[in-house]
């Protein structure tokens, strides 16, 4: 499942942000890649090392935490240290699937992938997110503030940057729900649920749905 999420930050938010960053020292992003994406990644980062990056990453991680669509569709068990990457003209990020476990101790399975893009698309050209998949290429350029979440099995690439710079923050989730399909009918029926109760209130439908949705949970979670 692949969802965008609007507005995960605010426009003081991402001044805030983007202020602290600009006094981050942005190092070569090969410096975080595997192997084989290193020969394709051409871009910065900060990595959580920096102190700016410190102070952006309480922030931003604060923002996704509370935000009700990234944690219902994500069903977060953790999350990795977010990287802030910064593309100048003539960066991208070519094809790649990222690696399948991370951390120094390799005990974190990344299930989810997600982008925050932090400036306007307006102010830069290419730097589309790119996502491969059977019926051909899906391109996403968002607006400030808000965040694609996909599926970390995914092929994808970042186009070339050719004016401007393109400002995002990356990382990675561990779900307590391993299978995208699975955690797929658990946010459907969640939303379902969501809007049985606007309509109708705490009815017999609805209270048989919360059971499904805990029982699934229970199911299908792991530790
Ligand atoms: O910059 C992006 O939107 C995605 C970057 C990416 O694919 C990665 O860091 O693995
Ligand atoms: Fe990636």
């Amino acid at each position: 499942m692949l969802i965008t999420i609007p507005d995960v930050l605010n426009k003081a938010g991402l001044e805030k942000i983007n202020a602290l960053l600009d006094q981050g020292q942005f190092k070569d992003g090969k410096l975080t890649a595997g192997w084989h994406a290193k020969l394709v990644k051409n871009n910065t980062q900060l990595t959580g090392r920096d102190s700016a990056a410190k102070q952006a990453t309480a922030q931003l991680t604060n923002s996704l935490q509370r935000n009700a669509t990234f944690s219902r569709a994500t069903l977060l068990r953790r999350m990795r240290p977010l990287l802030f990457s910064r593309y100048n003209p003539g960066m991208e990020y070519g094809s790649h699937v990222d690696d399948a476990i991370m951390g120094s101790d390799r005990g974190f399975r990344t299930d989810i992938s997600f982008t925050v893009f932090l400036n306007d698309p307006e102010s830069y050209e290419g730097g589309e997110l790119i996502m491969d998949s059977p019926i051909g290429e899906q391109k996403f350029k968002l607006p400030a503030g808000s965040a694609i979440i996909y599926p970390s099995t995914t092929l994808h690439r970042v186009a070339p940057v050719t004016k401007g710079v393109r400002q995002v923050a990356v990382s990675w989730i561990q779900s307590l729900v391993r299978s995208a399909e699975k955690r797929e009918i658990i946010y459907d029926i969640d939303q379902t649920r969501r809007t049985l109760f606007e309509r109708d209130g705490k009815s017999r439908e609805f209270d048989l749905l919360t059971k499904t949705h805990a029982n699934l949970l229970r199911l299908w979670s792991e530790p």
